[in-house]
């Protein structure tokens, strides 16, 4: 049976890298692939992972509807066997129900892959309704570590290495970012919650809480 399958994980916990393996493999058994992706940090049209590899890959847009997208493409002659959609977490829910539509009803399997929370843990969108119509739920095997050593299971957003809490859900970056440059860390939920990421944690150790005592001679 088709599936609908959500991969689901923190940010950099290999998500985009499982995507290229999946089609590798199948593309190596000759099976063609739709590939979708939208504001990868490579670029429009691109799926990339932080090992260095990419693929080509359909930008997903605003209003883009994934099953027309499709079903133009078999009646116009080519070949869909089974379908990749990367940053999940930036489609529409209605994007999302055309992807769960393309399992059923051109029983091809889709496989989606996105983060589930942004900066201030809040579900996005189109990750809740993935959430909702997925046939699996797929969570990485390879756990990205707080700086404390803890599963992240959280992303926060930084700024100078500080946690922020304001700001919109969508902001494109990467977890190794220039200082003064909007970041992103994954932490575990204790750290989401005390909003302490390694650079405040760091600075933090640095500072002693009691004052040092000298002996008078
Ligand atoms: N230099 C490296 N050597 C080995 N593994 C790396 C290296 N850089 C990144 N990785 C692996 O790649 C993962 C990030 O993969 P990526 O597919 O880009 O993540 P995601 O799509 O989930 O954000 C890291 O968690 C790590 O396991
Ligand atoms: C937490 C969070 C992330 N984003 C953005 C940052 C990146 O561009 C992608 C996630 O990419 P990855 O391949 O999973 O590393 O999402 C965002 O826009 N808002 C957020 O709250």
């Amino acid at each position: 049976m088709p599936e609908l399958v959500f991969f689901s994980g923190t940010m950099d916990c290999g998500k985009s890298t499982l995507a290229l393996q999946i089609e590798h493999n199948r593309s190596a058994r000759g099976l063609q692939g739709m590939i979708y992706t939208r504001d990868d940090r490579a670029g429009r049209g691109k799926l990339s992972s932080r090992l260095g590899l990419v693929t080509e890959a359909v930008e997903a847009t605003d209003g883009m509807d994934f099953y027309a997208h499709i079903v133009a493409a078999l009646s116009s002659g080519g070949r869909v066997d089974y379908v990749i959609a990367d940053e999940a977490q930036f489609l529409a829910p209605d994007q999302i129900d055309q992807l769960a539509r393309v399992v059923d009803d051109l029983e091809l399997d889709v496989f989606a892959f996105g983060i589930s929370t942004d900066f201030r843990s809040k579900l996005f969108p189109g990750s809740q309704r993935l959430v909702e119509l997925a046939d699996r739920i797929e969570v990485l095997q390879v756990e990205a570590l707080c700086w404390c050593g803890a599963r992240a299971t959280h992303n926060a957003r930084t700024l100078d290495g500080q946690m922020v809490v304001e700001g919109a859900q969508v902001v494109i970056g990467d977890v190794h970012s220039a200082p003064a440059e909007v970041g992103y860390e994954v932490l575990c939920r204790r750290h989401h919650r005390r909003r302490q990421t390694s650079a405040s944690a760091h600075a933090a150790a640095l500072s002693p809480d009691v004052l040092p005592v000298y002996s008078a001679e």
